[in-house]
């Protein structure tokens, strides 16, 4: 049997990551993936005849660029099976999946896009998909840990989700651990620990994304629609901003970066505010399955519990369901960046793979 082709959009943080991993997967199959495209925004590395190519090369590629549809077509006509692995945060990447899967081109990816846009592309990527097109999104949730897994896992044999509740953001982990940890000793000012958040590539590539709570709320989407609610976007529910009024018309990220500065006190108001009342404050998601509501945002939490203990970037997920009711099942640990992200990706990879030999 020919080769399974693979073929990545994105090379960023996450990107390269899951390049040296892909040097080295594991797999129980005897032949090797063939990496026959790769690209870059504004670069491509393939060749006509799908040879394999050197996706670190890809900047002194002078490869002509292919449309989405154009890159449709050409995976279409691979000699063997073709598994996308799209590590962008890109909108039209995602919007062109179900384009893929009917030309029976698994996905395996980290973007939550795709899941948390409109019902109407959710429904097109998973019930019209051709029978041999696989999609893989772990990463989209909690990085490589095992959330969209662990959630299936439960449906598929036949618990009920009560409730979902913890913090889903590394960077809003690592902000709040960082800015207000339970020990009082705040290591920082706001605007330079969202510095910090982004140099550690935990961030979206755009920060903006993250402290207006809309990646949190895209993580709760794709939750709530594989518990079972019909949830019609990430913004169909209430999600609190972190960003100030007066940054809202900022005309790039930069431009939010340089100015982020003068408005640390309205941050350091909320963290005051926790401290009278004894507790800390933390940016907390929950997706109460059961009252058919969901919400994210900042609340004061007691200085003992779980979500306040934890450290860095680390992500929680609680589990309460019909099963796990009286001890719920816990999901913890690092929810961000490049290489735990490209973990869930090769993960995944290596679960399409082995499915599609
Ligand atoms: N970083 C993390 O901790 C986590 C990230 N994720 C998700 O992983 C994905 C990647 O994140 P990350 O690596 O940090 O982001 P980066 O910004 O570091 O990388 C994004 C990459 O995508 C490329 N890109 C963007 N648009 C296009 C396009 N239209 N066509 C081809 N390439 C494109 C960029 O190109 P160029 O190099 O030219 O700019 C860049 O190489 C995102 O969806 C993010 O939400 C999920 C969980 C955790
Ligand atoms: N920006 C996100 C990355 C993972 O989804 C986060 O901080 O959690
Ligand atoms: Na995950």
């Amino acid at each position: 049997m020919a080769p399974v082709c693979i073929a990545i959009i994105g090379l960023g943080g996450v990107g390269k990551a899951f390049l040296n991993q892909l040097a080295t997967l594991k797999l129980q199959t005897t032949s090797r993936p063939v990496v026959i495209f790769a690209s870059r925004s504004s670069k491509q590395i393939y060749t006509k005849n799908y040879d394999s190519v050197d996706a670190t090369t890809v900047d002194s590629s002078s490869s002509p660029l292919l449309s989405l549809s154009d890159l449709t077509t050409y995976l279409g006509g691979a000699p063997g099976k073709v598994i996308l692995v799209d590590n962008t945060s890109n909108q039209d990447v995602a919007n062109a999946y179900p384009s893929f899967l009917r030309k029976g081109i698994s996905v395996v990816t980290p973007n939550k896009k795709a899941f948390s846009s409109n019902m109407q592309l959710w429904d097109d990527i998973f019930n019209s998909t051709s029978p041999s097109a696989l999609v893989y999104h772990e990463s989209s949730v909690g990085a490589g840990l095992p959330v969209i897994s662990t959630l299936k896992d439960l449906v598929a044999t036949g618990d009920q989700i009560t409730k979902v509740q913890g913090v889903f953001s590394g960077t809003m982990s690592f902000l709040f651990n960082t800015f207000a940890p339970v020990d009082g000793s705040g290591k920082g000012k706001w605007s330079e620990i969202v510095s910090q958040a982004k140099d550690a590539g935990y961030t979206e590539p755009d920060p903006r994304d993250d402290l207006n709570g809309m990646d949190v709320a895209r993580k709760c989407t794709i939750l709530a629609r594989l518990a079972g609610l019909k949830v019609a976007g990430p913004d169909s529910f209430p999600v609190q901003s972190l960003i100030p009024k007066q940054l809202e018309s900022a005309s790039s990220a930069a431009e939010f970066m340089d100015k982020l500065p003068q408005f640390d006190g309205d941050m350091e108001s909320y963290k005051d505010n926790a401290a009278k009342a004894g507790k800390v404050v933390r940016f907390v998601a929950s997706v109460d399955v059961a009252a058919n509501e969901v919400k994210v945002g900042l609340e004061m939490v007691e200085k003992d519990s779980p979500i306040a203990a934890l450290k860095g970037s680390d992500n929680i997920f609680v589990f309460h369901t019909k099963r796990y009711s009286s001890s719920p099942l816990v999901v913890q640990g690092s929810g961000a960046g490049g290489e735990v992200t490209a973990m869930g990706v090769s993960a995944d990879l290596i679960k399409a793979i082995e499915r599609l030999s």
